[in-house]
């Protein structure tokens, strides 16, 4: 009943007004076939009455006028007809695009973490399935419903005036079919529910057979036949279980209805019998079948809303259950304001992390410091850890151990919005929005008003702003290539753009993974020589594999298996010939 109410609230505030009209036209459409019955019923009483009149003039033009007031009622219904599917049609986009926004907004309320977790994919595809149109069906049950209802209320009486028994026959008999259904609706959301992964794995290979980022390779590698033969298995596979689920629901549907179909039969037989055996005239025959089969048809179409109503409910619970997510980190309730300027610093105390569904620690005992403008290096080898500690620094994933402060206040005192607009970041997968050179820059800081001077600076710090010179339209060029008219660029080019975004962030912490891995030497050496001025009165992590382009940092962390072999500077690392030492002058050979 609660899921119902909140079901109708939420068709509601999509779209109040179209709800109304909604509601009301239907309404109304409800009362038009008994309005024309009534009017017919005092056409065929004019009628009797004028068999024994001798001047007709005046009843016939009574019954013209009854005449046009049926054809108003036909005319009515025809219009309103066209109304409801308006409304019908206009409230069932609001609702899907209010719903959209609002699992938009749920979506990034939740942890990061949450997308590293197969069960919340399973529980996010459900409700992006059923939250667009589950509300609006649940409107539509509850508003048919009510026309049978209304329906059934009036027939009722007529049968109720010719045996009650008629009225318990009616209700027996739509039992088998009422539990069938029911049955049905919670056999087929279980399947839905059980089959969410394998959906989700069909879904991705569809993913990757029409997604532009994956295609080079599926042509190059020749994935392309065998993707699709893996999603035909996943749908056939679908395919059958669906089918075999439907088989079995015919047959229990076939039974129910057979049972319904006879009690039917049985009751045609006695109002038969009674007429023939001279209780019931034959015009009682007529009235009392017809009345018969209009509750008949209302009990049906009642029960198709009350079963319709039980599988929405069922299918919303998804919908809810999504809504219902809150993220692991609650706020804190008096939350601590970032110090502006940082005295002391960062520090890293005794942290560890581990990753969901896993079965080791990323990171393991790490203690670091970042003092206000130092800039301070991870270096080692791949999965070492340095992705993952400069995440825990950004606070996308809380510490499973240790602690991580700012001027000796722990992070999670912070408020996210308060800490984030603090630090600047680039990582490895950062995004290439399909928007404008322009957006894309001014997107490391949206709540700073849009100026080209800000975006220009950013772009003249990060290297990009020759790229930019020499696109069409300039910072108003749309980049990639999903819209019209837009400018694809390299690797090196899109990531100049990036780093542009994060050094827009008016921040004092800002962490870099990887931030010029794909620019050619020139460009890196470049955006290297303005970093240390650049941070001047900042805080910044930097992870690299070029070993050369940090040897200007004022402190390399050197980091092996989630832990911190070695530390300080590159002078010294070199003195003390261990890891890193190794590591510089393998490279070192390399380039010789
Ligand atoms: N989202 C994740 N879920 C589970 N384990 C992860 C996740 N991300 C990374 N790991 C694991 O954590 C460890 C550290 O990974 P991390 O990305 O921090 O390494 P890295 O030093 O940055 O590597 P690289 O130099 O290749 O970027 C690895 O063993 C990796 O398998």
């Amino acid at each position: 009943m609660l899921k119902i109410k909140r079901a109708v609230s939420l068709v509601w505030d999509s779209a109040p007004g179209w709800t109304a009209a909604h509601v009301v036209v239907t309404t109304i459409q409800s009362t038009l076939p008994f309005a024309l019955l009534y009017i017919i019923k005092l056409i065929v009483d004019d009628i009797a009455l004028s068999l024994n009149l001798v001047d007709k003039t005046q009843i016939f033009s009574h019954i013209l006028f009854l005449l046009i007031d049926a054809g108003i009622v036909m005319l009515l219904t025809h219009f309103l007809a066209v109304i409801a599917q308006i409304c019908s049609e206009t409230l069932s986009q609001r609702v899907t695009d209010y719903m959209q926004t609002i699992l938009y907004k749920k979506a990034i309320e939740i942890d990061l973490e949450a997308y590293e977790s197969p069960h919340y994919q399973d529980i996010l595809e459900r409700a992006k399935w059923e939250a667009p149109h589950r509300p609006k069906r649940m409107l539509d049950n509850l508003t048919s419903g009510g026309q049978g209802a209304v329906t059934l209320i009036a027939v009722l009486g007529l049968l109720i005036s010719l045996h009650w028994g008629l009225v318990c026959v009616l209700i027996f008999a739509a039992m088998p079919t009422m539990v069938v259904r029911l049955r049905q609706s919670k056999v087929m959301y279980n399947w839905h529910r059980h089959q969410t992964e394998v959906e989700r794995k069909a879904n991705y290979l569809g993913h990757l057979l029409l997604g532009s980022q994956p295609a080079k390779e599926i042509r190059l590698f020749n994935l392309g036949n065998m993707l699709i033969e893996r999603f035909a298995r996943i749908r056939q596979q679908l395919f059958r279980e669906k089918l075999a689920i439907l088989h079995r629901q015919a047959i229990f549907q076939l039974i129910a209805q057979g049972c319904t179909g006879m009690v039917m039969l049985a009751t045609y037989g006695f109002i038969v019998h009674q007429t023939i055996y001279g209780r019931f005239q034959l015009g009682d025959l007529v009235l009392y079948s017809q009345a018969f089969q209009r509750a008949q048809g209302a009990v049906q179409s009642l029960l198709a809303s009350l079963s319709g109503l039980h599988e929405n409910n069922l299918f919303l619970a998804d919908v809810f259950e999504f809504l219902s997510l809150q993220p692991t980190t609650l706020a804190p309730a008096h939350p601590k304001l970032v110090p502006r300027p940082l005295q002391q610093g960062i520090v890293f105390r005794d942290v560890s992390f581990q990753y969901q569904n896993s079965t080791r620690k990323a990171i393991d005992g790490i203690n670091l410091t970042i003092a206000p403008g130092e800039i301070v290096a991870l270096v080692g080898e791949n999965g070492s850890g340095k992705t993952t500690l400069a995440k825990l620094l950004c606070r996308l994933y809380e510490a499973t151990a240790g602690t991580i402060t700012l001027d000796g206040i722990e992070l999670q005192h912070f408020s996210r919005t308060d800490f984030y607009s603090q630090v600047g970041a680039l990582f490895q997968d950062f995004t290439c929005y399909q928007f404008t050179v322009a957006d894309n820059i001014w997107m490391g800081n949206v709540e700073q008003p849009f100026t080209y001077e800000r975006i220009e600076r950013a772009a003249r710090q990060s290297g990009a702003a020759a790229t930019i010179q020499r696109l069409p339209q300039g910072y108003e060029t749309l980049l990639g290539k999903w819209f019209k008219g837009g400018e694809e660029l390299s690797g090196g080019q899109w990531q100049k753009i990036a780093l542009a975004r994060a050094f827009l962030r008016d921040a004092q912490l800002v962490v870099l993974d990887e931030p010029t891995s794909a620019m050619d030497a020139h460009a890196e050496e470049e955006v290297f020589m303005r970093f240390r001025e650049l941070m001047r009165d900042r805080s910044a992590l930097l992870i690299t594999h070029r070993l050369a382009t940090i040897k200007m940092a004022d402190r390399i962390y050197v980091m092996h298996r989630g832990e911190i072999v070695e530390s300080g500077t590159h002078d010294r690392l070199m003195a003390l010939g261990g890891t890193y030492a190794h590591l510089f002058e393998t490279q070192a050979k390399n380039y010789q």
